[in-house]
């Protein structure tokens, strides 16, 4: 294992460095059959405030696991994690999460949808409704705003989910294959778009876990390779920003770690 030393891109950074810090987290479950099974052995692992970080490997092999436990949903069963400097359960109003499921409320409209965690938050009404037109224009659904989930494509419904997300105004994104309903077309689109909103910035600490490498090295600074419960592998990407999704596979770096990371996957 290598662990990289990465760059955060915000200016603040530093006041809370590392953004999540994870010292030894063991994740068991027990057994059917009784015993238990340990699914995440003591991870070690620091992700700096700003930065994107992708969890890739292969089906079964624990991401969803590690982020759970970023997310407290999770508790380690031995170890520690910390989150802006505290517990995770602590942090998670400072948390957004999204989902391969966008989990739109289907009564409410996709206004409504990215009022929802702001009126949760005892957010007055106008603000709410200035915040969620703001969101979901930035996200180039506006004019969409009265629509029902029904009413909406698979890539609407994921840009009110991003919307929905952002409008929080998290510290950290917890994003488990957020684009993997997507058809090859709109994914790219709204990727781009999500790289956009990254990258206009106060920029968020993003932790993304994907199948697709691909995707992982597009978008992330850092890939992580979790294999059979274990970090096997850690690299920076080091493409450079902004990128261009559509030209960013021939970039040679891109290449040199595909070539790497592809038979881990
Ligand atoms: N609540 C649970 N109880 C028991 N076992 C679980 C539980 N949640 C996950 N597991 C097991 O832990 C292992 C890791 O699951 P996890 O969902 O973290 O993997 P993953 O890498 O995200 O997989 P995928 O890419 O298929 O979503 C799997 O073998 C899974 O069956």
């Amino acid at each position: 294992m290598n662990s990289s030393t990465l760059r955060a891109h915000a200016p603040e950074a530093q006041r809370l460095d590392p953004m999540i810090r994870l010292r030894q987290a063991r994740v068991t479950y027990p057994k059917p059959e009784g015993g238990t099974r340990t699914v995440l052995h003591d991870i070690d692992l620091d992700v700096p405030t700003g930065q994107f970080v992708a969890l890739v490997g292969r089906s079964g092999c624990g991401k969803t696991t590690l982020l759970n436990m970023i997310a407290a949903l999770v508790e380690p069963s031995s170890g520690s994690i910390e989150v802006r400097g505290t517990t995770a359960r602590e942090a998670r109003p400072h948390l957004g999460f999204m989902l391969a499921r966008d989990a739109l409320l289907p009564w409410r409209t996709a206004q409504g949808n990215v009022e929802y965690g702001l009126e949760l938050r005892g957010i007055d009404r106008a603000t709410r409704r200035q915040i969620a037109r703001d969101w979901l224009g930035r996200v180039h659904l506006g004019g969409s705003e009265r629509l029902w989930p029904w009413q909406l494509s698979q890539g609407m419904r994921q840009r009110v989910a991003l919307a929905r997300t952002w409008a929080l105004d998290p510290d950290v994104l917890l994003m488990d294959e957020p684009f993997a309903a997507l058809d090859a077309r709109t994914r790219i689109a709204v990727q781009q778009e999500f790289l956009e909103l990254w990258q206009s910035g106060p920029q968020r600490t993003v932790v993304f876990v994907t199948h697709d490498l691909g995707e992982a090295i597009a978008l992330a600074d850092r890939v992580v390779l979790v294999g059979e419960g274990r970090i096997l592998d850690d690299v920076e990407v080091g493409i450079e920003r902004p990128r261009d999704l559509e030209s960013v596979a021939a970039h040679p770096r891109y290449q040199e770690l595909y070539e790497r990371f592809r038979a881990s996957i």
